[in-house]
């Protein structure tokens, strides 16, 4: 696995950067992409740069994306706290060339249902493979380290079988969720955390320095064969003392 943490000025910068390297690996995938989105403060980062980064004929290639969602807060569609629902009021429709594929958890379930079924429909989309490989998963991280819906010292960090896990007991509401698992995020090819504002410097410094012996969620993504990559701004990088790229102009 190789790390790269890359810092920008402020997510005025960090945005088309991000929708760069969207563009860049979709181009680069030579047939369907797949793409892991998550939700919370990246929904509107990717709705202002995502769409104009992208070639006016489509994402790359002429085969319709997969998008999935690495964790989705179990509230109905049109509940503001909905991620496909930011999703697809703020960006899919906006996304030029063939509609996506999407893949939405199916309101109305119980917390292990939702999962389960989740976890359904991503085996079919990634049909043959023992273990769904996105091309690109796009994770955000909390003040808490947590990433996706798996929280800093909950079972669901040691879940080895499952793709996707069902939370009953979320701690930053809403309490029920349904999130992609470790080995998931671990088996991608490109993982990009993107984190911004001083509120993440603290936690920042303990993911990427430390060398805790219960690691915080996000230090446990480290891709077996993939690439790891941390996009920050100033502000959330302001504690680190590793060697950073940083990137005053685009
Ligand atoms: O609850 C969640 O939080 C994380 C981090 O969100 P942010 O607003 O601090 O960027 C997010 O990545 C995850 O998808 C979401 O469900």
């Amino acid at each position: 696995m190789s790390r790269r943490v890359s810092v920008f000025p402020s997510p005025q910068e960090l945005g088309p950067a991000l929708a760069q390297l969207v563009a860049q690996r979709a181009a680069g995938s030579g047939g369907r992409f797949s793409l892991g989105l998550s939700g919370g403060s990246l929904v509107a980062l990717l709705a202002r740069d995502l769409p104009s980064a992208l070639p006016g004929g489509g994402g790359g290639g002429d085969e319709p994306w997969l998008v999935a969602f690495c964790d989705e807060r179990l509230v109905p569609p049109e509940h503001p706290e909905s991620t496909s629902g930011a999703y697809e009021a703020q960006l899919l429709p906006r996304l030029p060339g063939p509609k996506p594929r999407v893949l939405s958890v199916t309101p109305g379930l119980s917390p292990h249902d939702a999962a389960a079924d989740y976890a359904a429909k991503l085996r079919e989309a990634f049909r043959g493979a023992s273990m769904p490989v996105f091309d690109l998963l796009i994770l955000g991280v909390g003040p808490d380290g947590h990433t996706c819906s798996l929280f800093p010292d909950h079972p669901l960090l040691k879940e080895e079988e499952k793709i996707v896990a069902a939370i009953t007991d979320s701690p930053k509401p809403p309490p029920e969720r349904i999130t992609l698992t470790l080995p998931v995020l671990n088996a991608a090819r490109t993982v990009v955390f993107v984190a911004t504002g001083g509120g993440k410097a603290a936690v920042l410094k303990r993911i990427l320095e430390g060398s805790e012996q219960n690691p915080l969620p996000a230090a446990r993504v480290q891709p077996h064969t993939g690439q790891l990559l941390w996009f920050l701004d100033e502000a959330a990088a302001a504690e680190l003392s590793i060697p950073l790229e940083k990137h005053s102009v685009l």
